[in-house]
């Protein structure tokens, strides 16, 4: 009988994870082992796996082995790799800390996305350094059925288109990925992120996100959003020289972001371990049979 995998689930406002700790490598995750595991009715359920590896034993990571310990090789719920993952970071950094692995201060964690800074306390919320926005110029247009929106294109490692709305219904059921035009803006598809105002500073998303589809919560969304917003605020901390914090409600909870002058970008928010237990792998082979 070949050797169980043991798995958590986590989540951080909701955006929901498998955790996969590995730290040398050794398992299989092909995107068919990571699609069976986010199957919410078939599978264990999660938006995406956090496959939590030491960076010397990742060939995508090993150069970062000197900053970083750990390396978060993150994958959306279709089994596709993307670079960061805001609520991910969170809640990989509160998984090493559960397992033993860090206590509270602070943590680098390697992503493809960069190194990232974490700052995690004995409980409670979980701050992260997100790094800086880039902003990419052209005008963005996203649509929904007969309604389209002119949109801010964010990239925080990982790609963002952010419209403002008048009502986060008007984003529908989002079943499917709402088209962004031009594609050429987004060669490697693209999170799409619906905001409305709630007050000063303060407001309100849903997201379409790459590989998962409509989720509780993005944190790297949340980023992009708070950036677009200070943007059109006329509240860019590079112009005005004052951080600008934005807090950001989400489905699954609230975010809170700040940006500095500097544009370095930090947010904080829950990071929770809810379970944790073995994958049997031979439920697992079958399942990765069966999408192959
Ligand atoms: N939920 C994440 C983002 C996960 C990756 C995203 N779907 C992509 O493909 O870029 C977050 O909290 O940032």
């Amino acid at each position: 009988m070949s050797t169980r995998i043991a798995f958590l689930k986590g989540h951080g406002t909701e955006n929901d994870f498998v955790i996969v700790p590995d730290p040398e490598n050794a398992v299989d995750l092909s995107p068919a082992a990571v699609a069976a595991l986010c199957d919410r009715r078939a599978g264990i359920g999660g938006d995406g796996v956090l496959h939590v590896v030491r960076s010397a034993a990742h060939p995508e990571a090993a150069h970062l082995a000197a900053e970083a310990e750990w390396f978060m090789d993150y994958r959306n719920g279709d089994g596709s790799v993307a670079e960061m993952c805001g609520n991910g970071v969170r809640v990989f950094a509160r998984y090493l800390q559960h397992a033993g692995h860090v206590t509270e201060g602070e943590l680098a964690v390697a992503t493809r996305g960069g190194v990232k800074t974490v700052r995690l306390a004995k409980d409670g919320d979980v701050t992260v350094g997100m790094g800086r926005a880039a902003l990419p110029e052209g005008d963005v247009t996203v649509s929904v059925g007969e309604r389209s929106w002119p949109a801010r294109n964010v990239n925080m490692g990982n790609p963002h288109a952010v419209a403002f709305v008048d009502d986060l219904a008007h984003a529908g059921d989002l079943l499917s990925p709402p088209p962004c035009e031009p594609a050429a803006a987004y060669p490697d598809g693209v999170n799409v992120e619906f905001v409305v105002d709630r007050g000063p500073g303060h407001v309100a998303m849903r997201v379409h996100e790459r590989g998962s589809g409509e989720t509780r919560s993005c944190g790297t969304g949340a980023c992009a959003v708070a950036v677009a917003a200070a943007r059109r605020d006329g509240a860019d901390p590079a112009v005005t020289g004052t951080p600008a914090t934005y807090t950001v409600d989400v489905p699954g909870g609230t975010l809170v972001i700040t940006e500095r002058p500097d544009g370095e970008i930090e947010m904080t928010g829950p990071a929770v371990i809810v379970a944790e237990g073995e994958i049997d792998p031979e439920w697992l082979d079958a399942a990765v049979r069966r999408r192959s």
